[in-house]
């Protein structure tokens, strides 16, 4: 998959967030969005996920250089970010099967594995409501990188994760992200350390 930005931008009712963004993600690349609070990094994920519309420019999508339709990349990406929440009311074990309504793991894993991996395996009947910050953390980035998708999509990953929590999530990054492209939105290095790529979004101001 690749996700071809010219000369995108966005601005919310008169203020310009960033303007003449032209910038392909290829194919397996790691990325990493940077900039200060603020500047957006989010919103620019955001833009590329789709969640958002931007106000010039184009944002396209495509595969071995056939086009994808933009309302139609939700199929191909998995998102985890502090705006996306999950379902309060499921238990763990619902969230899961909520999931994989729309989205298929990675072969050879199943929920309970996943649970298990990410330290959830006690709490598959337990509702969301109930879960730490932490722990909700951790069913996000666990719901993105289980996915089976060629494009994931993290706005600040360790956000509540304990130092253990970041430690998981790099070595989820490290086991799982395989050749799919990865674009982190972040400003915190142990998050996007491992993205050779770096966009920083000051240079579209
Ligand atoms: N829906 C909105 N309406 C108006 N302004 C918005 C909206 N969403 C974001 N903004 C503004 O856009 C700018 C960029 O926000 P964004 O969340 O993308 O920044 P960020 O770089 O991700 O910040 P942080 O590092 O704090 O997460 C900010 O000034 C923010 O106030």
């Amino acid at each position: 998959m690749t996700i071809s930005l010219n000369q995108t931008g966005k601005r919310f009712n008169y203020d310009w967030i960033f303007r003449r963004v032209t910038y392909t993600f290829q194919e397996g690349g790691r990325y990493a969005i940077l900039g200060p609070n603020g500047s957006g990094k989010s919103t620019l994920l955001q833009i590329v996920s789709g969640h958002l519309h931007h106000n010039e420019g184009t944002v396209s999508y495509s595969i071995a250089e056939k086009p994808i339709e933009s309302d139609a990349f939700f199929r191909y990406c998995a998102i985890a970010a502090p705006y996306l929440e999950v379902v309060e009311e499921f238990t763990l074990a619902e969230c899961i099967q909520f999931h994989l309504q729309f989205k298929s793991f990675i072969p050879g894993y199943t929920a309970a594995q996943i649970a298990e991996i990410v330290g959830l395996g006690k709490a598959m009947h337990k509702q969301i409501r109930n879960f730490s910050s932490g722990m909700k953390q951790r069913i996000k980035l666990a719901l993105a990188i289980f996915s089976d998708v060629p494009v994931l999509l993290l706005d600040e990953p360790t956000t509540n994760l304990d130092a253990a929590g970041v430690a998981l999530y790099q070595q989820l990054i490290s086991d799982h992200c395989g050749n799919r492209t990865l674009i982190i939105s972040s400003n915190d290095e142990q998050e996007y350390f491992m993205c050779p790529e770096r966009i920083n979004i000051i240079d579209y101001k």
